[in-house]
């Protein structure tokens, strides 16, 4: 399918991202509502790795098919732009509401990750690492499901990084900031950790290393951490399971989705309803 500019009325500007703007679109001949992300090309320094990178998020993200991840349509450039044809997220983005709420309460959390764990599988099974998942990266529908966006940073595991990274470096394993690591080889398993950040930060609002950034590298590698006394004991022990310096002894993701945190929060509707039936019990 030929895309092009002129196929969408073009709505309000719902943000600017770190490499573009979004805006609400239509689509005129179907009235299908979406999202528009503009990339100019200028922006994207030529033969810093960005232009393989965008390629590389065009085509993994567009053969991503799942509930809890954003999808991509489409896309098409003119002489100045890239344009990226996105699902819309009526609800934005997840750490917005995390700042305004401060942190969640353990019900919410626990569905979220669940959520996440989920994407993730699928991810894994197609052997798609995302290596950059944060609040900022996950986005809302207008049900509260959450969806993983900007896959700027996934890559076909296993790999080894060449980009040099920018931004927060909380969500990072160790096996990803260590110099020891050779040739800062590693796997899915990378995205275990991240997940364990993320559930810390979902329930205390704030990441668990969070520091200058030396100390937050020196933390990270010995796994620095202490969690709250408010934090639930089964929620403890998923994050203490998840962060792991060892990424081999990290919870797998099926793990994740029985631990008795997220069964305790997550009670699926007809299993649920048949449980309570067939024991009779109101
Ligand atoms: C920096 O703030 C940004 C940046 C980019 C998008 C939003 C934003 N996005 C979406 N939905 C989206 C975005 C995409 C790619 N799909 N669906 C919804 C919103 C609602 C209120 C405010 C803001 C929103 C914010």
């Amino acid at each position: 399918k030929q895309w092009h500019l002129g196929m969408f009325e073009i709505g309000r500007p719902l943000g600017k991202g770190k490499f573009g703007r979004v805006y609400l679109a239509r689509e005129r001949s179907s009235g299908f509502i979406c999202a528009l992300k503009v990339q100019y090309k200028s922006e994207l320094q030529h033969g810093s790795g960005v232009e393989k990178q965008v390629r590389r998020e065009i085509e993994i993200q567009s053969n991503l098919r799942h509930p809890n991840i954003l999808k991509l349509y489409g896309h098409f450039h003119d002489s100045k732009r890239i344009f990226f044809i996105l699902e819309f997220a009526g609800k934005g983005e997840l750490y917005k509401h995390l700042r305004r709420e401060n942190r969640f309460p353990e019900w919410k959390a626990a569905q979220y990750i669940a959520q996440m764990a989920s994407a993730l599988r699928y991810l894994h099974r197609k052997h798609v690492i995302h290596r950059d998942i944060k609040p900022e990266n996950i986005l809302m529908g207008i049900h509260g499901e959450i969806k993983l966006s900007d896959f700027g940073w996934s890559v076909h595991a296993p790999n080894h990084r060449r980009a040099t990274l920018c931004g927060t470096l909380d969500y990072l394993p160790p096996e990803m900031i260590k110099s020891g690591n050779k040739d800062n080889s590693y796997d899915e398993k990378v995205d275990l950790w991240s997940l364990g950040v993320l559930t810390y930060e979902f329930l205390v609002g704030e990441a668990p290393f969070e520091d200058t950034p030396v100390m937050t590298q020196r933390r990270i590698a010995r796994a620095d951490m202490t969690i709250p006394s408010f934090v639930s004991p089964e929620a403890r022990d998923l994050i203490k399971k998840l962060l792991v310096l060892d990424p081999n002894k990290r919870l797998p993701l099926e793990s994740v989705q029985q631990h008795p945190w997220i069964l305790k929060h997550c009670v699926k509707g007809e299993r649920a309803a048949n449980r309570e039936k067939s024991s009779g019990r109101d």
